[in-house]
């Protein structure tokens, strides 16, 4: 597998493919190309300045009688964290926040409307620890916490939407803890949360310790500039989370994800288990390099989704490599450690029409702008019809039925 240094997909196409090989790859992997984006200048020597990746791509729609085009830009965030986790809690968050609002500006500058962060952005993703203290510190008000307001500030200064997710301390009930994502209107105000509903337990993914899954639905935010939604990480495995959301009428649905290549670094052997696959080097669980490729999931599952629901996707993911203070185990046989990750990154847009945006680095903090005409969500749905043709009464009504204990399978035997 490969290791951080591997810079990206589309990297690795260009450098080894001939020019009319690149082409027919690229239709293949990317569908109908994305016109790029001619960002100005400024913001392109400001975030080579900065130290992060930009990259500007649009995707059109064709013209219609009736509706003007409806254009809207949305800007995608990936970062490392710039502190060691070690760092003292409020000046990791007071790093981040410098570090997001540099890269806000630059968002601006391209006339992002909506900008989304990554998942738990404020703070390392702590919970392969499973230690509580500090880590539960990082939890905040999604109301009033001070997150929100910094959020609030770069909303209104930039006329921007902002969707903020954070982990969240719910004083109003118990003070119990959440990964929510906060939408912060265009106005500066608080347009409402929402809450990640599917919680992980692979991998040194032990978030279950800390919250629960959400119980807020899938709540679609109407902003100026379009339906948006909000499906955290884990979430992007699950196509009638995405569904439901689009059955709430969004445009555009955000996945603000942190997730690594394997769900435990590791090396491939290239020695084959009775010639049926690689196994891992060492003691480890072997099954795990069978079912923990979130990588090769990644540029599939939002993609899909977009096609599935005539909406856009935006995947985000974080970079980098966290190491915590204290030894932990992956419950896999292998010896305890400290680091978690590395994060790929590659955050990207898809669009109903099967197109995509190239990724950005699977290394490097970057920023990826995408203007999107959201005519082209029901223009693909008049074509494809999948609205229409979907059985939604009759899936309700099995499904209704499979969820009750005593339901029997309906397999036809001889
Ligand atoms: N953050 C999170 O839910 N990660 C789980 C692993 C994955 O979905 O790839």
């Amino acid at each position: 597998m490969a290791e951080p240094e591997w810079e990206s997909l589309e990297q690795c196409l260009e450098k080894h493919l001939p020019p009319t090989d690149l082409r027919e790859v690229k239709r293949l992997l990317y569908g109908k190309e994305t016109r790029k984006l001619d960002l100005p200048s400024q913001a392109l020597e400001c975030a080579a300045e900065g130290d992060f990746e930009l990259q500007g791509y649009a995707f059109e729609a064709a013209e219609e009688q009736l509706r003007g085009p409806r254009t809207v830009r949305v800007g995608l965030v990936q970062n490392r964290i710039p502190l060691p986790a070690e760092a003292p809690v409020a000046k990791q968050v007071s790093a981040l926040h410098r570090r997001i609002e540099a890269i806000v500006e630059v968002a601006a500058m391209c006339g992002v409307n909506i900008i989304c962060f990554q998942e738990a952005w404020t703070m390392p993703f702590a919970f392969c620890t499973r230690e509580k203290l500090p880590w539960t510190e990082f939890a905040e008000s999604a109301e009033d916490g001070p997150t929100t307001r910094f959020c609030q500030k770069l909303a209104k200064k930039h006329n921007m939407v902002v969707v903020s997710p954070i982990l969240e301390r719910d004083g109003a009930h118990g003070d119990v803890l959440w990964n929510t994502a906060v939408v912060i209107s265009n106005s500066g105000a608080v347009l409402g949360k929402t809450r990640k509903n599917h919680i992980p337990r692979v991998g040194d993914f032990n978030e279950s310790t800390y919250y629960m899954e959400g119980n807020l639905g899938h709540p679609v935010f109407q902003t100026q500039f379009g339906r948006i939604a909000v499906n955290i990480c884990y979430g992007r495995h699950h196509p009638l989370n995405w569904f439901m959301y689009s059955v709430n009428g969004a445009d555009i649905i955000f996945n603000p994800s942190a997730t690594i290549g394997a769900l435990r670094p590791g090396r491939l052997s290239a020695v084959a288990a009775q010639g049926r696959a690689s196994v891992w080097l060492g003691s480890g669980n072997p099954f795990l390099s069978f079912f923990s490729h979130s990588e090769s999931m990644w540029p599939i599952e939002a993609r899909n989704a977009a096609i599935a629901n005539h909406c856009f996707t935006c995947a985000i993911n974080r970079v980098g490599k966290e190491h915590f203070p204290h030894e932990f185990t992956s419950g896999d046989g292998k010896k305890a450690h400290k680091d978690f990750g590395y994060f790929y990154g590659s955050s990207y847009v898809a669009a109903p029409d099967s197109s995509r945006t190239p990724g950005l680095s699977r290394t490097r903090d970057g920023l990826l702008v995408a203007e999107l005409n959201l005519n082209l969500c029901r223009q693909v749905n008049d074509v494809w019809n999948f609205k229409m043709t979907g059985r939604y009464d009759m899936y309700a009504r099995e499904l209704a039925e499979a969820v009750q204990p005593d339901y029997r399978p309906h397999i036809v035997r001889e």
